[in-house]
């Protein structure tokens, strides 16, 4: 048996503003951030769980606070009574406590909290296991797989029953598709030329040298001023051509008219999609701009700023989108993230994971590999999001060749950071705040 002794919570700030890495029109400035909680065990081995939820600086503090709030609801507890029933821990996890669910219910920093500490449990119970996360999974049978998911306000759309009934059809193929992630990897686009904040010279600089790694597939962030929008874009294309792929991200800035007019305009430069073009709680807006947007062949993409499997389960039923961008470390832990691939399976909707903060690119190529391998069995129209930063500080970062993510391989979730990292990040004590 495995005990958890201890939560230990910590506020990590890596200073981004500084060059304006990851910046876009309605985040000028972040500083990627983690509220980082380490599960202390009582094994003789180290053996620690590691998670972290995304903040972009200012407020990482309250979601540590947070994960203290509901740090008693772990300490104590045996690993293997929690795996056992996966699916009651997570109802435990977000709904145990009715004072604190009042915070939400199920979304903002009380949810952020338990993501982080419910993918602790994930990452400690893969450790233990000796697996990489997307391989506990894939190993599951349907029915193991079913257990851990909450099924609560989405029977309407997708019952248990026909879970187990579509993970049993894909069974079949998941050995072959192993092979061919650990053979080929998985198709990912990149930000990192595009920032908001970033000169035209550099943006042409960093697209030459992604061209030069094999990128296929780019992103640019759009919404300040629409004639610097339409710069930059010519820019970009004109690097990478006509045949590769552009999306563009505008970050939640426009009202649903102005995203019409707006996305005419730069629809000469081909865009592949428009991601957040307006509120992300915004369900038939962005059915309206899908139907407005349909016949420029340009698709609507959210779900960076989609916090449960509700909202996701509405965008799908509405048809509001085109492709699913959850965010590992929003939703309510990988038993939420599942349950949202299950959803975008049985709507026929691409899963293109967001990547932009820390960790979330390490999370998520657990997820994508696993979607692959043993839920949708497809990669059409699904790219996984690459950003550039950030990941020396993580003991096993992701490993990209010509555009795409290598299949993981060290056990447990890939979301551990390095000692040192810890320290010199820790806000507002560490070496890299002095
Ligand atoms: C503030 C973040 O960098 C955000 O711009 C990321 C994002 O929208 C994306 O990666 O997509
Ligand atoms: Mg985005």
């Amino acid at each position: 048996m495995t005990i958890i002794t201890q939560v230990e919570a910590r506020d990590i700030r890596f200073p981004t503003s500084r060059q304006l890495d990851g910046s876009d029109a309605m985040n000028e400035a972040p500083d990627y951030s983690a509220a980082y909680v380490i599960l202390h065990t009582d094994q003789s081995d180290d053996l620690t769980g590691h998670g972290l939820t995304f903040t972009i600086g200012r407020g990482n503090d309250i979601c540590v606070a947070a994960i203290n709030a509901m740090a008693s609801r772990l300490e104590g507890r045996h690993l293997e009574d929690i795996t056992a029933n996966m699916g009651q821990f997570w109802r435990e996890m977000t709904s145990g406590d009715s004072q604190l669910r009042w915070l939400g219910p199920e979304k903002g920093v009380i949810h952020l909290a338990a993501s982080a500490m419910i993918n602790a449990v994930w990452d400690l119970w893969a450790k233990r296991e000796g697996k990489p996360i997307w391989k506990l999974l894939v190993d599951m049978s349907p029915e193991q797989l079913v257990s851990c998911l909450d099924f609560r306000f989405v029977t309407d759309a997708l019952t248990p029953q026909e879970a187990i009934a579509m993970l049993k059809h894909m069974a079949p193929g998941k050995e072959a598709r192993e092979a061919e992630m650990r053979a080929n990897g998985y198709p990912a686009y990149t930000t990192s030329a595009g920032w908001l904040g970033y000169d035209e010279d550099k943006v042409r600089r960093l697209c030459r040298e992604a061209l030069d790694d094999g990128w296929e597939h780019f992103k640019q962030k759009v919404g300040g001023n629409l004639e610097e929008d339409r710069r930059r874009a010519a820019i970009i294309r004109d690097e990478i051509g006509e045949q590769r792929t552009l999306m563009m991200d505008a970050n939640q800035v426009w009202d649903v008219d102005e995203t019409i007019a707006n996305m005419r305009d730069l629809a000469e430069f081909n865009p592949h999609w428009i991601e957040e073009p307006t509120s992300p709680d915004d369900i038939l807006g962005h059915a309206e701009i899908r139907n407005r947007l349909f016949d420029s062949g340009i698709g609507v993409a959210t779900g960076e700023h989609c916090h449960n499997r509700v909202m996701f389960k509405q965008f799908m039923q509405a048809g509001a989108i085109d492709y699913c961008q959850l965010d590992a470390a929003r939703l309510g832990g990988l038993n939420e993230v599942i349950m949202v691939l299950l959803l975008a399976a049985k709507f026929d909707i691409p899963v293109c994971p967001h990547g932009g903060g820390v960790g979330l690119c390490e999370y998520t190529q657990h997820v994508s590999m696993f979607d692959y391998i043993a839920v949708s069995g497809s990669l059409e129209g699904r790219l996984l999001e690459y950003v550039d930063h950030l990941h020396d500080h993580f003991i096993d970062p992701v490993r990209i060749r010509r555009g795409h993510y290598l299949l993981p391989e060290a056990p447990g979730y890939s979301i551990t950071m390095k000692a040192a990292s810890l320290d010199d990040h820790t806000y507002p004590t560490g070496r890299e705040w002095q």
